[in-house]
């Protein structure tokens, strides 16, 4: 039996007369690995930014461990939020972030952080100001793993970082999280990179959810189908199309749903191609924009 830690109702976030979020609902569960995804400026750190307290949200009801989360330090204490690009106060080195940082979490642990360093190749004794792009996102990461905060946001963490670091983050990551588990959630634009460490899904565009749910129901949950055109056609003309291609006589066509055995047999009896569609492919699917028509929010505007 898993615990709601968050949850969410109505909640809209509104800049001025533009709603960045949009009447949502969610929860989240303890102890599982949320892929909080979408495209740029789909919301995705407006809603991070109320669930950590930082924002007031316009309408709706919001509650982080059973409270709402602005203003109540008992709530606040138990997250951990790692921003895109993290500021720090001027002259600290490394150092002094990892020093300071258990008066801010109680779980941190510190020789967790020091195998860290030592992962990322990190300097302790370099003020901030002056690491590399992918060392600052280091020192925000290291953070967030070593806080081993009930409630942890990585908001796109990575920025800079190269390949094996950030494979270095999705191993200690996954490790760290067997032996202590928590609420993560993760927040990148890397969809294939991390689909394999994502629980849970939570797809959002324009403000809205499109897609929230488990991440191995979303593996393998629209298949493209592949041959001639009018075999394509065929076959898919009863399931939703999420998004289709086709040059000449040959088409591509990506539907919603499992097929079943039977289905199967009778795709590959029309001499047609089955693939899985991977979570990047289906995210981009269902978020890819509609050439011939602007925005509801555009139109409005
Ligand atoms: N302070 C603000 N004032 C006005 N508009 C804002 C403000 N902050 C965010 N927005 C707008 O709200 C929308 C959502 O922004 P948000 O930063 O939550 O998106 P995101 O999904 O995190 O995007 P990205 O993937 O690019 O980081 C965007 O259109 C953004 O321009």
């Amino acid at each position: 039996m898993t615990a709601t830690v968050a949850s969410a109702k109505g909640l809209t976030k509104r800049y001025g007369s533009f709603t960045a979020v949009d009447a949502v609902d969610f929860t989240l569960e303890e102890n599982r690995i949320y892929g909080l995804l979408g495209r740029n400026g789909a919301g995705k750190t407006t809603i991070m930014q109320l669930l950590t307290g930082q924002l007031f949200p316009n309408a709706g009801e919001l509650e982080v461990f059973g409270r709402a989360p602005a203003e109540h330090a008992d709530v606040l204490r138990r997250l951990c939020f790692i921003a895109e690009s993290q500021r720090y106060p001027e002259d600290f080195m490394p150092a002094h972030v990892f020093k300071a940082a258990p008066w801010f979490f109680e779980n941190w642990d510190a020789a967790f952080a020091e195998r860290l360093v030592a992962d990322f190749r990190l300097p302790l004794k370099r003020r901030i100001k002056k690491l590399s792009r992918g060392q600052l996102s280091a020192v925000g990461v290291i953070v967030g793993l070593a806080s081993r905060a009930p409630m942890t946001f990585f908001d796109e963490p990575y920025l800079g970082l190269d390949a094996v670091a950030r494979h270095i983050f999705y191993d200690r990551l996954l490790e760290d999280y067997a032996e202590h588990p928590r609420t993560i959630v993760l927040s990148t634009h890397l969809i294939d990179e991390v689909a394999n460490l994502l629980e849970h899904v939570i797809l959002i565009d324009q403000g809205r959810i499109l897609l929230d749910r488990d991440a191995e129901e979303v593996r393998g949950s629209a298949t493209t189908v592949a041959g001639a055109r009018a075999a394509v056609d065929a076959f898919t003309a009863d399931r939703p199309v999420i998004g289709r291609e086709g040059l000449g006589g040959l088409a591509s066509v990506t539907i919603d749903g499992r097929l079943d055995q039977a289905e199967r047999i009778r795709a590959a009896e029309l001499g047609l191609e089955l693939a899985p569609v991977s979570l990047q492919q289906l995210i981009v699917h269902l978020t890819g924009t509609d050439l011939a028509g602007s925005t509801e929010q555009e139109k409005a505007a």
